[in-house]
C-alpha cells in the first residue's frame, strides 16, 4: 500500500483525504497547531516534516493547505527524496516557481481540482471557445464562505485554457459604469454556507447561449482524485506532472 502523509491534516480537505483512503495508507498528517492525531493519524509539526517523512517511510505528500505550508512540506519531499501532490491554492508567482524547483529534484503534482469532472470540463471549454470564437465569455464560480483564495485554483485554471485559445482580458468583478469590452472576460467568486464548488463559463452570441458547468457534491470527489494522482505519481522520474496525466493513464 501506498504511504501517504497528509499536509493540512486538520483542514476539511485533510479529513476528507483520510476518510478517503482506502487502498493507501496515512501514516502521518502536518499541521501547525498542537493537535497530536487527527482520526488515528499522528500528526507532526510542519517544522519536523523531513524527519517524520523518513521517520514514517512516506511515499508521497498529499497536500490540501495554505501557499506557505505547502511551500515548506515541498522543501522537506527534497530533503528527504519524496514524491509530492499539491491540491492547495492560491500561488503567486514566486511560489509556483519554487514548486516548479522542487519538481526538479522530486515528482511533483500540481492540480487546482482534483475531480474527473473538471477535467473534462477544460476540453469542452477548449472547444467550446476555439470554435465559438466571437462569443462573449463570462466565468463564474462559488464556494462555501471558509473559502481564502478567489477566484478559485479552478477559475484560474479555466482562464488559462481560454487564454489558450483567446486573447481576452479578465474583468473581476463589475461596479458602476461598466460597459463591456468585446475581448474581456468578467470572472466572479461567490462564497456562501458550504457549497462544495460551482464553475460555469457562459459564451453567448449569435442569439444563443451555451453554459458549461460542473458542480462538486462531496469533498470525497477531490480526496479520492488526489489519492488517485499519488498513488499514479510513486515511481514516476523527478519532474512536473498535472492530474491530466493520471486521468489519460
Ligand atoms: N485541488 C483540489 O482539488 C482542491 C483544492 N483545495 C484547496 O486546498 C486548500 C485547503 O482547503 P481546505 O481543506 O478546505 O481548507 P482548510 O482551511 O479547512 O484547511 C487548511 C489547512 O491548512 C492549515 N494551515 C493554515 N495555515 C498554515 C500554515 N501557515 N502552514 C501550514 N498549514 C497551515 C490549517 O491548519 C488547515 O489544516 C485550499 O487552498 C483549497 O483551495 C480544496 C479542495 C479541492
Ligand atoms: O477551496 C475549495 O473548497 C476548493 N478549492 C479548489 C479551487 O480553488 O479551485 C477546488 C475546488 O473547487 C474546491
Amino acid at each position: 500500500m501506498t504511504r501517504v502523509a497528509v499536509n493540512g491534516v486538520t483542514g476539511q480537505m485533510g479529513g476528507a483525504v483520510i476518510e478517503a483512503a482506502t487502498d493507501s495508507e496515512v501514516v502521518v498528517g502536518f499541521a501547525t497547531s498542537d493537535t497530536n492525531a487527527v482520526d488515528g493519524v499522528p500528526v507532526v509539526d510542519l517544522a519536523d516534516a523531513a524527519e517524520a517523512l523518513r521517520e514514517y517511510d512516506v511515499d508521497v505528500v498529499v497536500d490540501f493547505a495554505v501557499p506557505e505550508g505547502a511551500l515548506t512540506v515541498a522543501e522537506a519531499c527534497v530533503e528527504a527524496g519524496v514524491s509530492m501532490v499539491v491540491g492547495t491554492t492560491g500561488f503567486d508567482e514566486d511560489g509556483m516557481a519554487s514548486l516548479r524547483d522542487a519538481s526538479e529534484e522530486v515528482p511533483l503534482l500540481k492540480a487546482t481540482n482534483f475531480s474527473q469532472g473538471i477535467q473534462v470540463l477544460q476540453r469542452l471549454v477548449s472547444e467550446a471557445v476555439g470554435t465559438l470564437d466571437d462569443y462573449d465569455l463570462e466565468l463564474m464560480e462559488t464556494h462555501h464562505n471558509r473559502k481564502v483564495d478567489a477566484p478559485s485554483g479552478t477559475a484560474n485554471s479555466i482562464l488559462d485554457v481560454i487564454q489558450e485559445e483567446r486573447d481576452v482580458e479578465p474583468v473581476y468583478g463589475r461596479e458602476g459604469h461598466a460597459p463591456r469590452d468585446d475581448d474581456e472576460i468578467g470572472v466572479f467568486a461567490r462564497r456562501a454556507g458550504d457549497i462544495r464548488g460551482e464553475h460555469e463559463l457562459v459564451l453567448a452570441g449569435n442569439d444563443e447561449v451555451l453554459s458549461l458547468s460542473h458542480r462538486a457534491e462531496d469533498r470525497g470527489v477531490f480526496a479520492a482524485g488526489a489519492l488517485d494522482a499519488a498513488t499514479w505519481l510513486v515511481g514516476c522520474d523527478a519532474g512536473w506532472y498535472e492530474f491530466g496525466d493520471v486521468v489519460d493513464a
